[in-house]
């Protein structure tokens, strides 16, 4: 079974919510909500990849000393397995804009269990929750 590394980032802002964003229509999983991130390609390190990945997607710009490696999540899809590491990040230049999803949302951490989010990401929650209270 093939193993794909994904990078993943939940943006948290000053009231300790998470940004999670809405895969768009046509996509594998659409409608389901995912923390911002993507495929790290050959060549790149997780972090770079994590970091451009949120220029695509979000419009911002973070620095590499602001990603703070948080859990990950280990998950067998049909075709292939995930690993994806899940960084949290405080601050970052710029304004969250929905550049590739179909929308965005700041939600508190034990909101996300209300969420429809991939399979792989339910192990992700308590560990938020943990760190940044309901
Ligand atoms: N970014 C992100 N991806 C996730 C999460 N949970 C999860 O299972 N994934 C999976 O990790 C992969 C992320 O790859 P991606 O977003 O770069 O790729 P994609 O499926 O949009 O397709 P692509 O091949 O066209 O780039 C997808 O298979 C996606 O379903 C999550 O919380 N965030």
């Amino acid at each position: 079974m093939k193993i794909t590394l994904v990078a993943a980032c939940a943006l948290v802002d000053a009231d300790n919510r998470v940004l999670v964003a809405q895969r768009p229509e046509g996509k594998a999983l659409a409608g389901l909500w995912e923390f911002p991130g993507g495929k790290i390609e050959p060549g790149e390190r997780p972090e770079e990849s994590l970091i451009r990945e949120l220029r695509e997607e979000l419009g911002i710009t973070v620095k590499e000393a602001c990603l703070a490696p948080l859990t990950f999540a280990s998950h067998g899809y049909e075709t292939f397995h995930l690993l994806m590491p899940l960084w949290i990040c405080r601050r970052w230049e710029g304004r969250v804009e929905a550049l590739e999803h179909a929308a965005l949302k700041w939600v508190r951490p034990a909101r996300l269990r209300d969420l429809a989010m991939p399979p792989a990401d339910a192990p992700l929650i308590p560990p938020l929750i943990d760190l940044l209270g309901p």
